[in-house]
């Protein structure tokens, strides 16, 4: 092979290859009721991978058509229990199997399908359900794992029991003091679990997200909400005090305004309190993002959740 010549002021930094949004649906048939997994598996790996970019030797490429084979043969071989017991899996077999590859990431979308109710035969036909999508991304370096989970998609609105006002106010505030308005968020979170040690027994993972939607839903309609920043911290506080297993939450809450419309010009009053009628604004979003931690905890979730 010909030596490619090195130009003279580069170094490869960080780099990372592998089959990125694997769709994998798989069906598993109990008699006449059957069950969907539907996934979208991306997996990224790397190590000693200087060869390959420098020289051009694949002798330490793993094909990421193989890394694609490898996701929906696991998927037949083994069946998908949940997205991070699949995504533990796939990263650990990378990892072990082989000797250039030191460390796998393995990011799963969720997509959940109910059963449409009817009155014939069979347990075989399925809506997709319009909610949330979830989220799972396992990290393994051959020795400590992370598993963040989240979700993101999910649409929530209060349609009361929010203000907003005592606020700066300089040359630019337009905005009216709120004390009675809509409160309406896309939610978009992660949560990181303090699972590292593959030795240890691992959460039940499919238990635990439904706990954390459950608590993150209840803190955001019992919150009495003077700001989106306030819902969104007491929404991963309530996660962090009920959940042990997790120590880190991140949340990215658009708040999705929604203005009175003003309907004075055809004599019509239009005010909160008998039932106002809104204009919903698509943009531009006020974005309240923050990370709430186990006290002692350290922060490793990314600040922006694009990046996870
Ligand atoms: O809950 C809110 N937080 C803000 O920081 C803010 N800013 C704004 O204009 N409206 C709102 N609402």
């Amino acid at each position: 092979m010909a030596e490619i010549s090195r130009p003279t002021h580069a170094v490869l930094g960080q780099n990372q290859y592998g089959k990125a949004e694997n769709r994998v649906v798989k069906i598993t048939r109990d008699g006449a009721t059957h069950h969907i997994k539907d996934l979208n598996v991306s997996v990224s790996l790397s190590g000693d991978m200087d060869d390959v970019h420098l020289s051009g030797s694949n002798a330490n490429v793993l094909p990421t058509d193989t890394t694609k084979n490898t996701v929906y043969a696991f998927a037949k071989e083994h069946g998908i229990e949940s997205a991070e017991q699949f995504g533990i899996h796939l990263a650990r077999h990378f990892v072990t199997s082989q000797p250039a590859i030191h460390r796998a990431r393995i990011r799963i979308e969720e997509y959940s399908w109910e059963r449409i109710e009817h009155g014939g035969e069979g347990a075989h036909s399925f809506v997709r359900k319009g909610q949330e999508t979830r989220l799972a991304q396992i990290t393994h370096d051959g020795e400590n794992w992370e598993v963040v989970s989240g979700l993101k998609d999910l649409t929530v609105m209060n349609s009361t029991d929010s203000e907003f006002w005592g606020y700066v106010k300089d040359k630019y505030t337009t905005l009216p003091e709120a004390h009675d308005r809509i409160l309406a968020t896309e939610v978009s979170g992660r949560w990181r679990f303090n699972w590292t040690d593959g030795e240890q027994t691992a959460p039940d993972w499919d238990e635990s997200y439904a706990q954390v939607k459950k608590h993150m839903l209840a803190a955001f309609a019992e919150t009495y909400s003077l700001s989106l920043q306030q819902t969104l911290y007491a929404m991963g506080a309530r996660i962090i005090d009920n959940r042990g297993e997790i120590d880190e939450v991140r949340f990215s809450l658009p708040n999705k305004h929604h203005f009175l419309v003003d309907l004075a010009p055809f004599g019509l009053k239009n005010d909160t309190v008998d039932g106002g009628v809104y204009f919903a604004a698509d943009r531009p979003y006020g974005l309240i993002e923050a990370t709430i931690l186990r006290d002692g905890a350290e922060a490793r979730i990314p600040v922006d959740l694009t990046n996870l």
